[in-house]
This record gives structure tokens, sequence and C-alpha cells, in this order.
């Protein structure tokens, strides 16, 4: 057993059949028989000679390892196991690689680096945010985990010290999931599986109980983020028009930068006679209507508690036509009838969760864009949900589960 905390690199000097030879220091103290982690991989030391020690590598060793291309001159990671008494300064590294895993992007940030890396599909499910993780034997806290990558990141010390400082996307790495993790998911902790999944999940959900969380989510007034892969490949954070308040109008306007519309039940539109703009419409056949203004209001109607009045004014069931100006700075958009079913866009989907959470029919939805001005794409939107704690569901999900 190792712990994934790195003390030594090593040089492999030679790359033979059945064996690695590396140049090691008197630091390794080891003898034929032991055991040593190299990269991570758990070998054998058959034999041990003055500045160097061989290491048997089998070739099913090599096809699950980045053993398989190691070259003569190369540094890897040399870990010692532990001994009982010892420090457990990182986590317990068993050194049976699950697998090898593809580095996607690496970006610096201002306290360290950030690793993107795709591992294998079935690996996937064994990594939580939050957990440990080995990286070529180094043990590292997973950051976040996205549909198919997940991110670690690499303080200033494991970057001087290990050879993850050197890695650039393309790179391959052997990765050992955290050993609790992979119990509690291969079902010896069923019981600490139900806690999780109690948990207020933030990020990428699916299915019933995902479309549940959301709906659970926009009742009690937050937001969510909804994909929609086919329509317009966008997603949208969306909120209930009769929850929504001025701090949420901010963060659309400050975080998520998209164009803020306002999607109601048809009816509801019909009875406020807000009518349709004119014109043809735009490519996505998305119903837009003449924009209003409360008409109370004593300023421009743009601030963002003046944009949430009229809103939360357009969800009560007793607004009347005279409540509004038209136009104004508040945009709305009406639904198809048969929602979902009809038309699987942002605004159906966005009057459909309403109803669900029990709610008037009208919403507020706003398109996710990038700081340099972008539309996010789904891996975009799944950082941007962790990222500010909101569930995040494809519109698939829910015109098949609401
Ligand atoms: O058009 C829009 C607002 O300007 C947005 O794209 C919004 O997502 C709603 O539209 P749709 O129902 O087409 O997804």
């Amino acid at each position: 057993m190792f712990t994934g905390r790195i003390e030594q690199t090593a040089v492999v000097r030679e790359v033979g059949a059945g064996f690695l030879r590396i140049a090691a220091g008197p630091e390794a103290d080891v003898s034929a028989g032991s055991s040593v982690a190299l990269d991570g991989v758990r070998l054998t030391v058959s034999s041990v000679a003055a500045g160097e020690l061989v290491a048997a590598v089998t070739d099913e060793t090599r096809r699950r390892t980045t053993l398989d291309r190691v070259e003569a001159g190369r540094p890897v990671h040399l870990e010692l196991p532990l001994a009982v008494g010892d420090r457990i300064d990182g986590h317990l590294v068993q050194g049976h690689v699950d697998g090898v895993g593809k580095v996607l992007r690496v970006a610096d940030e201002p306290s360290g680096r950030r690793l993107w890396v795709k591992p294998g599909e079935r690996l996937l499910t064994r990594l939580v945010a939050k957990s440990s993780v080995a990286l070529n034997g180094v043990s590292l806290t997973v950051a976040e985990v996205l549909k198919d990558r997940f991110s670690v990141v690499l303080v200033p010390h494991t970057l001087q010290r290990t050879n993850l400082g050197d890695l650039v996307a393309g790179d391959r790495v052997n990765l050992e999931t955290d050993l609790l993790t992979r119990m509690a998911r291969d079902g010896h902790g069923p019981d600490l599986l139900k806690a999780i999944a109690r948990l207020p999940w933030s990020g990428q959900l699916s299915g019933p109980d995902g479309v549940q969380k959301v709906v659970a989510q926009l009742a009690a007034g937050g937001g969510v983020v909804v994909w929609d892969p086919t329509l317009e490949g966008e997603g949208d954070v969306v909120f209930a028009a009769e929850r929504f308040r001025p701090q949420s109008m901010i963060f659309l306007l400050t975080q998520v930068f998209g164009h803020t519309t306002i999607p109601c039940a048809a009816e509801v539109l019909e009875r406020l006679e807000i009518p349709r703009m004119p014109g043809d419409g735009d490519r996505q056949g998305t119903l837009m209507h003449v924009s209003i203004d409360l008409a109370s209001s004593s300023g421009t109607g743009v601030s963002a508690a003046e944009r949430a009045a009229t809103i939360r004014r357009l969800a009560a069931a007793d607004a009347v036509p005279s409540d509004f100006l038209r136009p104004g700075h508040v945009f709305p958009l009406a639904a198809r009838p048969g929602l979902l079913s009809t038309r699987k866009g942002h605004t159906e989907a966005t009057v459909a969760l309403c109803e669900a959470a029990g709610l008037a029919p009208v919403g507020v939805c706003c398109e996710v864009m990038r700081p340099d001005g972008v539309m996010a794409d789904s891996a975009d939107l799944e950082q941007f949900a962790l990222r500010w704690e909101l569930p995040m569901i494809d519109v698939h999900d829910l015109a098949r589960w609401l």
C-alpha cells in the first residue's frame, strides 16, 4: 500500500523484455522481492545493485498502464510502500492502475494549474468531486467531474516535484481511483450512496430523479440550467417568474450574459393583451411578443429591481392589461400549446417546469454565454453549473419525464 506522496523521482535506464532498470539512490531502501510504485504502478523488485534496481513488468501491466510506452531517460515517480506507523499523507493508493487517462486541457490558474483528464468511460462513475485520485501515483483531489472528463488542480509544490508539471494536452497518465469510492460504488456502501443521492446535487443530472431535483430547485426560487442540444445547441438558466428576485436578475446580467426572456403560457399573454411581435419570427421558431414594462414603475424599467417586478407581475393571477406599458425592457415569449410534446425549446421547457413546480406558467430564461462572447457548449455549461451549484438537465430528459 502507498499514499501517493511522491518523495523521489528516478530515471529509467533500460526498458527490457519483462523488466525496467531504474536509477535509484540510496534513499530507495528496497531489496529483491519488495514492492515499489513507479508512476503509480506497483511492481515487484527483482534485483538491486549499486545505484539501480530492476523491477519486473508483465505484458498485462504494460498493456494497462503508461509503461507500454516508457522509454529510457524518462523520469518516473518512485514510491516505496507504507510501513506500519507511517504517516498517511495523501490517501491509500494500491498501485493497481485502473486505466490510462488522456490529458485534454492544461490551464494555468492564479493558485496552480488545472488539468482536465478524460478517463475510460467505466472509470467516470468511480470519480467523485472532492474524493481522491492518483495520477501517475500522485495523490490528488478530484476538483470537478463532467460527463466525459474530470479536473484536478496542481499546486506549485506538485508542479515542481513531480512529472505532472510537464504534462501537455494529449499526454497519457496512469489513473487509480479512490479505494473508498470504489468500495461504495461496487455495492459495499449502499447506504452511503443513498445518502449521496439525497444531497442537493449540482451539475449534470438525468432521469426522473434528476428532473425531480430540478423541479424542486425551481419551486424553491433557485435557478436551473437547461441544455438544448438540438434546436439551438445552447443552454439557458431558468427561473420561475413567481419566485423571481432582483438578485436573480443581477446574476443573469453579470454572470450568464445572454438575452433574458420571459416564456409564458400563450393564454397569459392573450389575457394581458400582449401581442406577437410583427414579422416572420426567428430561425428557431421562438414566438417573441411585444416587450413590456411595469406601468407603476417610476424609473426606466431597466434596473434589476424594476425588471424583476415586471416579471413577477406577469405571473400574478390578478394582473390586468393596464399593468403594463408596451414596448418596454422585458421580453415575453409564448410557449406552444402542448409544450414539450410540441416543441423542445427553452420556452416550452421553462413553462413546463413552472407548471411541474405548481407555479404560474411564466418563467425566465437566459442563454449562458462565455465572458469571451462565445455561447457556452455542454462542457462549459457543466462547469458553469458546478461553479454556481445549479442543477443541469437536458431538455430531452424534461420532455421524457415531466
Ligand atoms: O430565443 C431566445 C430568446 O431570445 C432564447 O434562445 C431562449 O432560449 C428561448 O428560445 P427557444 O424556445 O427557441 O429555446
